[in-house]
């Protein structure tokens, strides 16, 4: 394959534009114009969302390869639409690239992004593609769709709702810990856990099911449970009681806290990038859903309470402490 020195700028650009559609319905153009045109669908409203991720940031060459790097860079904007009650549509795709970068890199980096995008359906309809003094940087932005009914935002939670999250929390943090420490091939329970950090799936599907069931609020946890917990209770104005024995997790983080000497608990609070739901729900409204096979775990994790009552945790040890908005946070 040519270098980048030999492909130039353009010659790279034109290896990224191919296979970039998947939905040709909603896309007048594509890559190579000075702007794409899209076609909104009638009675929808727009989602946009922006999500950057810079070398020794949110990863490090060390640890992901290309293709899961390109996956996760995608993956992490989906989760945000999805958190939305929305549908994803089209991506635009920023990339600054150090001088030496390999061209298989970056065709690799796109196959990663370009099977994702495949599997939700979402166009990548442009880009800028810029060098780097220092460091890979990636942006990407994500438009979407939703009905006005089902559009779910942070700050609908109600005092009585249940609160509630999909999946397992803490297997990301977890799975970062052991791939940082450098063994984890030796440790089967690694796996599962090092996948949720690679290759975290956006829970679609799972939003939209969410949405149409009448959920109040949700959030993606990208920050950890008790950073968007916060956030909803902040933005609808209410408390959370939640209760730590209730938090879904992986068996196989047991096995990793031991090994890492750390509480696994820790993991689902503060860990972040689980790329779950959080949503709240009336509780009648809760019974229906979960009678339903709906073909995800679902866990309910406390209530919400009045503002008041502020956001705290119940502890196995039977003793409750206020759930500090503490998770990734870039400044401190
Ligand atoms: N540099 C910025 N300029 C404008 N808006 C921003 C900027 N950074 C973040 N935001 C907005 O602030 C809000 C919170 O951002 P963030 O915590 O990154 O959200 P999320 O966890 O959903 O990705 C979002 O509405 C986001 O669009
Ligand atoms: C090398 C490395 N160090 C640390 C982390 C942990 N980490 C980096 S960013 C982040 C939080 C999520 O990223 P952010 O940019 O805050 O996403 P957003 O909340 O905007 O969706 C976490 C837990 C990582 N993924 N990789
Ligand atoms: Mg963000
Ligand atoms: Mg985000
Ligand atoms: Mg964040």
């Amino acid at each position: 394959m040519l270098d980048l020195k030999q492909l130039g700028e353009f010659g790279l650009i034109q290896l990224i534009s191919e296979n970039t559609i998947q939905d040709p319905g909603s896309v007048v153009a594509g890559i190579g114009d000075d702007a794409a045109v899209l076609l909104p669908a009638p009675g929808k409203l727009q989602l946009l969302t922006a999500d950057m991720l810079v070398e020794n940031v949110h990863f490090t060459l060390a640890t992901t390869s290309a293709w899961q790097l390109g996956y996760k860079s995608m993956a992490v904007n989906l989760s945000d639409i999805a958190a939305m009650g929305g549908i994803p549509k089209h991506a635009v795709v920023s990339i600054a690239l150090p001088r030496e970068t390999e061209t298989e890199f970056v065709v690799a980096f796109y196959q990663g992004m370009k099977e994702i995008c495949r599997e939700f359906a979402v166009n990548i309809v442009g880009g800028d593609t810029v060098s780097s003094p220092q460091g890979l940087i990636i942006n990407v932005t994500v438009s979407g769709e939703v009905e006005p009914a089902n559009l779910i935002r942070r700050s609908g939670a109600q005092v009585g709702d249940l609160v509630a999250v999909t999946g397992a929390l803490g297997s990301s943090g977890a799975g970062l810990d052991l791939l940082l420490r450098g063994d984890w091939e030796k440790h089967k329970f690694a796996w599962p856990l090092i996948t949720a950090h690679l290759t975290p799936r956006p829970q679609v599907r799972t939003g939209r099911l969410l949405a149409m069931h009448g959920v109040t609020s949700m959030d993606d946890i990208s920050d950890g449970l008790a950073s968007e917990a916060n956030e909803i209770a902040d933005a609808s104005k209410v408390g959370m009681r939640l209760t730590a024995g209730k938090i879904p997790v992986l068996p196989e983080i047991g096995q990793a806290g031991e090994l890492l000497q750390k509480d696994y608990l820790d993991y689902a609070l503060y860990g972040g990038e689980d790329y779950e739901l959080i949503f709240t729900i009336n509780p009648d409204k809760y019974g229906k859903l979960a009678a339903e096979d709906l073909g995800v775990r679902l866990t309910v994790i406390g209530e919400v309470v009045t503002a008041a009552q502020g956001v705290t945790l119940l502890k196995e040890d039977g003793r409750s402490m206020i759930l500090e908005p503490k998770g990734y946070n870039h400044f401190r």
